[in-house]
């Protein structure tokens, strides 16, 4: 690994230091250091990058030991292959035994998972924690009980109606302000406790509230974002459950764009904490292929 500011201090030194290099064989790719990418000497990407974070490579070998991925504009190919082996695989579903037990709610001590983001921040796949016959009953009975209603929100000055609805249940009195529209939370049905308990149970953490998403068909989604609003504090935790369709959930980090995937299943649980807030946005992409409704509740803790 040789870095871009050893060839000399000169443009002209550097490009007679560079050329030596890569006629002897020393050098025949770039990085950029900051976001971990590597590509060929004469990307367009590449040659933007500011003299402190390029850095040249002998080979290829020499980028991916030093944990480099390939750049998506000049090797397609090999991001192509890299993004395919770096999307998380959605994890199989436990056996019988592993299933959530009602009766034996301490089966499910503190369950901590692999963490599917790379860096700066944590956020863990559970699969499914509730077993599907649980999960139908509970996806019938939110669908009917929870107090559904069309989100709204005011977005450069227009107010916007979404497709998708929304409730919001806590803790008493607490109210919830986003994209400048206020919500007051509704106090807890019986299975909005039963699945806090559960979650609570299965994360070691306490949720004061709960946002929940109603998809009617995949024509409905959640476009990118993050749940850095001030009322959830710093490196908050959000525990998120779904029922019904299975939909892919996506994440990419704010700077490098590393994009992380996975599908949610029904009666699974996804956890992102720490720093993935302040460093990772998510989405819930739409997809054509899904006809069936899905049910999340995202279990929060408001400061
Ligand atoms: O539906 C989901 O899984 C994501 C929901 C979400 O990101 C949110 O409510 O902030
Ligand atoms: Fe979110």
């Amino acid at each position: 690994m040789i870095n871009h500011t050893d060839l000399g201090d000169k443009p002209f030194t550097h490009f007679r230091a560079l050329q030596a290099l890569i006629i002897k064989g020393d050098i025949s790719l770039a990085g950029y250091r900051k976001n971990k990418i590597y590509g060929t000497l004469t990307c367009k990407a590449g040659k933007r990058i500011n003299p402190e974070n390029r850095i040249f490579f002998k080979d290829e070998d020499e980028a991916i030991n030093a944990g480099y991925r390939p750049c998506g504009q000049c090797l397609p190919g090999k991001y192509k292959e890299w993004k395919a082996e770096n999307l998380v695989k959605p994890q199989p579903s436990p056996t019988k035994k592993e299933q959530f037990n009602w009766q034996n709610m301490a089966l499910f001590t503190t369950n901590s998972k692999d963490n599917i983001l790379p860096y700066d921040g944590i956020t863990n796949y559970y699969g499914q924690v509730v077993d599907t016959a649980r999960a139908d009953r509970y996806r019938d009975i939110l669908l009917d009980t929870i107090q559904w209603k069309n989100d709204e929100a005011v977005i450069f000055g227009r107010h916007i109606i979404t497709k998708r609805k929304v409730a919001w249940y806590g803790d008493e009195g607490y109210s919830y302000t986003y994209s400048n529209t206020t919500k007051h939370a509704l106090g807890w049905t019986k299975e909005l406790l039963e699945l806090k308990a559960l979650v609570e149970q299965l994360t070691g953490q306490q949720y004061n509230s709960c946002l929940l998403n109603l998809y009617h068909t995949g024509d409905e989604g959640m476009a990118w974002h993050s749940d850095d609003e001030k009322a959830l504090g710093k490196d908050t935790s959000i525990a998120s459950l779904s029922f019904g369709a299975e939909r892919k959930f996506a994440l990419k980090h704010r700077v490098s764009k590393h994009p992380v995937a996975l599908m949610l299943a029904h009666g699974s649980l996804l956890v992102m904490k720490g720093t993935t807030q302040t460093h990772w946005l998510h989405s819930l992409p739409k997809s054509k292929k899904v006809t069936a409704p899905r049910v999340n509740l995202t279990f929060r803790t408001m400061v």
